[in-house]
Parts: C-alpha cells; structure tokens; sequence
C-alpha cells in the first residue's frame, strides 16, 4: 500500500495517484486530500474523477465521498468500455477525463468516457485547450485519443457534456524539447448564443489578433455561439511550431470587454514564445505522468508547483524525475530513464 499525504497540493495529486495506481495495480491511500486549499477534501470534480476510475478498473475504494480528506484504493484490471458520469456542477469536464486518459496504455478495448459538468471553466484546461493542444501533442507520441464537445458548460451551471474516446496505445517516449520554428498561431473563440448580437466571439479573437506582433502569422480564426446553460466564453488559442504545439487561454468575466480576453490570451502566448520551452506551462505539469509511462524529455518554461508535487508523487511510485532548473532566459528540463514499473 503506498501512503501518500496530500497536505501540500490540490485535487492533481488525487488524479495522478488513481492514474498510476490502476496502471501499476499498486493500492495506496492519501490523507489530507487537497490539504493546500481552503476547502479541503474531495469535492465534485474528485469525487467523480475517482468513481469514474474505480468503475473502469474494478477498485476496492474507502472514503469516496464528498469532502472526505481520506481515501483508499485498491485497483482491480483497467478495462475498456462505455462510460457516463455527471460531475453535478460545473467542475471540470477536462480534469475528469485526466484521470482515466492514461489507462490508454493498458486497456485491451476501446474506452469512452461521456461527462457532464463544466467544459470551460476556471483552474482547468478548457475543452479547446485540450482537444486542439494536449491531445494532438499525445496523439503525435502515439496515444490514440479524441474528445467529442456535446455541448458547452460554463460555470456555475455546467450542464456541458463532451465524450472522450481512448483506444489502446503504445506511446513512444516522449521527446519535446526544441520546438523549432514557429509556424503560426490558431484562434478558437466561444460564447453563448444569448452573446451572439454583442459579437462577443468575434471580438475577442479580434482582440487577441490585434495584440499579437506582427511577425505571427494567424493560420485560423474561428468564433463560434453555442446554447449553453450558463452564459459564458471562452477563447484559445494553439501556437504551431515545427516539433511541438503550446497553448493559451482565458474565460470571458462579466464586466470585462471581449477585446480584453483577447489580449490577456496573446500576452500569456506572447510570453511564452518569448521563452524557449517546447510545451506551456501548463502541458508541463500534465505531460509528468506521460513521462512516468511512456520515458523521455521535455523542456517546460518553468518549475510551478504543480510540477513539484506532481514530480514528489511519481516519485511515491517509484519513478524518479530529473529536473534541470534553468536559467533566467533557459527553459527548465525534465526526465524520466526508468518508466512506471506496471
Ligand atoms: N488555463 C488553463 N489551461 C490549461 N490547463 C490548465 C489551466 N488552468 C489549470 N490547468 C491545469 O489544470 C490542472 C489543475 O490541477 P489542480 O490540482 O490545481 O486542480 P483541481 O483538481 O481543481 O484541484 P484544486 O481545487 O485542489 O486546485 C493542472 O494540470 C493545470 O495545468
């Protein structure tokens, strides 16, 4: 049984941990669940998360409830098949799917995973982030999986529902760490219908062209409405370089002109081409456990937090990150030799 604390990060560690527990069918228990935050404890978004993994791998679970700060999970044999969870709120449609992306690397069958909750919503990846750049950067290392957008959920209803489908993969090691040249940038931007006459989808992927320099070339521009519960938008865009895509994002806010999330979304783009990581900040953390699985390097633009505890968990599984921090103008590195033993 792995013992693990969770004292010092978020509702990742629960992911990650319920990920490589069913990949390397090593039980563990995790107290203090989300102990950094203010409210800690399983809550929506875990709590689906876990049962979703538990359901796909057969787990003895203790503890999975809403709030609970302790848990224990003893995996049974991933497989595939055709599965439905409501998170119940707008928590994250994206960072449910998290959790069972990985069981790719060991399902015999075709899994997929529909979800209901949140599709663009705070703290999380939005649903275009991670169809348009995680997955296809996966997909270039050889895992087979696509999402499927129903429909959008902003906060606080949610009520979206989008489908992830994962066939069994074979990654190869992960390698991302010269990007090469920058090819250009693509802009997807959403809001609900009710935002349709304030051409709010337009302006912000207007805004967020007008505020990028002029050397970067827009391939894509696109500005969509959707009927959704709550009124929201959402705006990402996907830099292309030769070996690698990035991303970059932001939520609409009530009071905020549409033309000020397009720009926050091509400073936050800006900064990043700036640097000389191959992936964002956020792919970053995300792509640890696709080095504990598949091996490899990549160069992340720097260390966060999520990196850290992220980096501390693997290591509970017995696998060891390399870090090289970088400089101040230098992308941080990190490795992984020896994979999950699984
Ligand atoms: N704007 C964003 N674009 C892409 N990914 C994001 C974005 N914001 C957050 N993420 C990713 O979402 C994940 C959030 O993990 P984290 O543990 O903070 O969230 P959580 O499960 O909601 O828990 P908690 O409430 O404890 O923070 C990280 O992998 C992070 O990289």
């Amino acid at each position: 049984m792995i013992e693990l604390d969770g004292a010092e990060g978020g509702g990742q560690i629960v992911r990650s941990a319920l990920s490589l527990s069913a990949l390397a069918g090593e039980p563990f228990r995790i107290e203090n669940v989300r102990g950094a935050r203010d409210d800690p404890g399983l809550k929506h978004q875990h709590h689906a998360a876990v049962e979703l993994v538990a359901e796909v791998c057969d787990a003895d679970v203790e503890g999975a409830e809403l709030d609970a700060e302790t848990l224990t999970f003893d995996p049974g044999q991933p497989s595939g098949g055709q599965y439905e969870v409501d998170v119940g709120t707008a928590g994250s449609v994206t960072l449910v799917f998290d959790a069972v992306l990985p069981l790719a690397v060991t399902i015999d069958e075709p899994l997929a995973v529909t979800i209901s909750g949140g599709t663009d919503v705070e703290w999380s990846p939005p649903i275009d982030y991670y169809r348009r750049v995680k997955l296809p950067v996966l997909r270039r290392h050889g895992v087979d999986a696509a999402v499927d957008v129903e429909r959008r959920g902003f906060y606080p209803a949610g009520g979206g529902v989008a489908t992830l489908t994962v066939d069994p993969s074979d990654p190869a090691p992960i390698d991302l760490t010269d990007r090469g040249e920058r090819h250009g940038v693509r802009l997807y931007s959403v809001a609900s219908e009710e935002l349709t006459d304030a051409d709010v989808a337009e302006r912000q992927a207007r805004g967020a062209a007008a505020a990028l320099p002029d050397d970067v070339d827009v391939i894509e521009r696109t500005a969509a409405y959707a009927e959704t519960d709550s009124i929201g938008t959402a705006l990402t865009l996907r830099a292309e370089y030769e070996n690698t895509l990035a991303g970059a994002n932001a939520l609409g806010e009530r009071g905020k002109p549409a033309e000020e999330v397009g720009e926050d979304v091509a400073r936050e783009f800006v900064e990043f081409d700036e640097g000389d990581a191959a992936v964002d900040r956020y792919l970053a953390d995300q792509l640890l456990v696709w080095l504990a699985l598949a091996g490899g390097e990549v160069t992340i633009p720097q260390i966060t937090n999520h990196v850290e505890s992220s980096v501390e968990l693997l290591g509970e599984f017995g696998v060891d990150v390399e870090i090289e921090r970088g400089g101040e103008d230098e992308a941080a590195r990190v490795s992984v030799s020896e994979t999950l033993d699984r």
